[in-house]
């Protein structure tokens, strides 16, 4: 301990020290993934501390008061830097690419440079408005095609619902943003592949040669990247939604050549699927395994449509404003299944206080910072004893007037029952709250509605009621979870329901 210990100045935040020096919290990392902030929190009960993983310092803030404290101190604990290192090492931006990403990447000089310009000019196309409404209108004209067909006429049918849900929210995802000619809807197998390298980004950015080590991966993402760059090359974006048109733009105007620009597209694949899927299979697994609370969230979704013989029309307003329990499970999924801790790396010396608390510590520069989300949706202190157990009620809010979808404001619904106004973290805070919160939140309402409206499922094997499986195991770099295995089920259309189409409407 004493040969390799990190001298730690006092202000710092404490040190958790380790039973093996050095490389201790390294070793428990691989191995419990981020599950191992969550043991740490609850062994501790430090609200910030600092763990040594080899030579290098981690602050972790595992409080609500903390995290929102390294979220207000943006300009020195910066997120840019670890996306461009991913644009370099996860997406292969070659050098002059490199360059215009780190024109500015710090955002000290004003608000120029592709950075500061995605953000500032392509994120309100993800705001409430018009654009969004658009990107909403293309996903609700895909998404009830994509399901017309299981289960039709009075068949059964076995599927695995994983497998199942992913492909085709995963179309309609793109679709929505990427127009007709996206990659997905011109190479289906695509999709598949997207999947592999989105499993596989960790060690591939970790391995000094990812073409040997992580061959299919590699070859997964190289697959990708040049059906996107086709895409460029034939100006397919130009039928893309508006948010995607303004990247493309704000892109080449940068510097950016138009093939890197199809290239960087990969990276908002990642925020537009990776988590939106698996949250969409957890509320609707979650629901099927619960038959009371199904029952009482289609009793709400059946309010929000009108139906005539031949068609039924959902009212995605109504639903956003009249189904508190469906909302409420939407919450209690992220708040349970969605370890969104986020890094930042510390650009230079940072004195931070938490947030209420006017305690204060400092934070060396060159030091990485987690904000662990995880640690903090599960804590008992937070949430009551029973934080540990998926409950929606926690969230419900029957009577509220203005029930939104923005879960970011998930806050505001559990202020009235004591809990602290940053405790739901699902979609981060500060700068970098996720602008595709909204456009998430909707499409996860809209295919439980079509689903928990048109099915009913069974357990394939028992014949019996649907059993959830488990989450996967944790992983270093996680986002929403994913089952550890995928479930076989018979799915029935309920009656009443067989022969109808269905459509969306505002
Ligand atoms: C359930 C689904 C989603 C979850 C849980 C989620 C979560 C998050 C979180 C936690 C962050 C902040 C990361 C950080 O601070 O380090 C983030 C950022 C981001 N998300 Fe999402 N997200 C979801 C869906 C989406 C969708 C559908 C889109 C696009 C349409 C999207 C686009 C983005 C972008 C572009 C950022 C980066 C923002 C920035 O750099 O300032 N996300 N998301």
């Amino acid at each position: 301990q004493k040969l390799f210990a990190l001298q730690i100045d006092s202000r710092e935040p404490p040190i958790l020290k380790s039973k093996i020096p050095y490389i201790g919290h390294v070793i428990n990392l691989l191995q419990y993934g981020q599950d191992y902030y969550v043991y740490l929190d609850q062994q501790h009960r430090k609200p910030i501390y600092t763990l040594q993983l080899g030579p290098q310092r981690v602050y972790v803030a595992s409080s609500p008061e903390w995290c929102q404290a390294v979220h207000k101190n943006h300009k020195t604990l910066v997120f840019n830097g670890l996306v461009a290192h991913a644009m370099e090492k996860a997406f292969l931006f070659d050098k002059n690419s490199l360059e215009v990403m780190n024109n500015n990447l710090y955002l000290t000089e004003g608000s120029h440079g592709v950075m500061a310009e995605v953000h500032d000019q392509c994120y309100p196309f993800l705001l409430p408005g018009q654009s969004l409404d658009s990107m909403n209108y293309a996903f609700f004209s895909q998404l009830p095609k994509q399901f017309s067909s299981l289960a039709k006429g009075e068949i059964s049918e076995k599927v695995r619902l994983f497998d199942y849900i992913r492909p085709r929210f995963a179309i309609t995802s793109m679709y929505a943003l990427y127009g007709p000619k996206n990659i997905f809807a011109l190479n289906p197998e695509l999709e598949e592949m997207f999947w592999l390298f989105s499993e596989g980004i960790g060690p591939i950015m970790a391995s000094p040669a990812p073409s040997i080590t992580h061959r299919k991966v590699d070859q997964a993402r190289r697959k990708c990247m040049a059906a996107l760059e086709q895409y460029a090359k034939d100006e397919s974006w130009k039928e893309a939604s508006g948010f995607i048109q303004k990247r493309f733009e704000v892109a080449t105007r940068n510097g950016l050549t138009l093939q890197m620009a199809g290239r960087a597209e990969l990276s908002m694949m990642f925020g537009l699927l990776v988590n939106t899927v698996p949250a969409s299979f957890w509320v609707i697994s979650f629901l099927f395994a619960d038959q009371h609370l199904l029952s009482e969230v289609r009793a709400e979704i059946e309010k929000c449509i009108r139906s005539d013989a031949g068609e039924a029309t959902i009212y995605i307003s109504r639903l956003k404003s009249q189904c508190p329990l469906l909302l409420a499970t939407i919450r209690e999924v992220l708040r349970t299944a969605a370890p969104m801790n986020a890094i930042r790396v510390v650009k230079e010396e940072t004195s931070i206080t938490g947030v209420g608390t006017g305690e204060t510590h400092v934070l060396k520069q060159g030091s990485f910072v987690v904000t662990a989300a995880n640690a903090v949706h599960a804590s008992a202190s937070i949430w009551g004893p029973g934080a540990d157990t998926f409950d929606p009620r926690r969230f419900y809010q029957p009577s509220s007037p203005d029930a939104s979808l923005d879960l970011a404001r998930a806050a505001q619904a559990v202020i009235s029952r004591k809990v602290h106004p940053g405790a739901f973290r699902a979609f981060g805070s500060g700068i970098n709250l996720c602008p595709g919160r909204h456009f998430a939140q909707t499409e996860i309402a809209a295919l439980t509605a079509l689903m928990v409206l048109q099915f009913d499922l069974k357990d394939a094997l028992t014949r019996g009621p649907y059993k959830p499986p488990k989450f996967e195991p944790s992983k270093v770099f996680h986002g929403v979870v994913r089952p550890d295995k995928d479930v076989e089920v018979t799915v029935t259309r309920r009656p009443g329901w067989q022969a109808k189409d269905f459509v969306f409407e505002m």
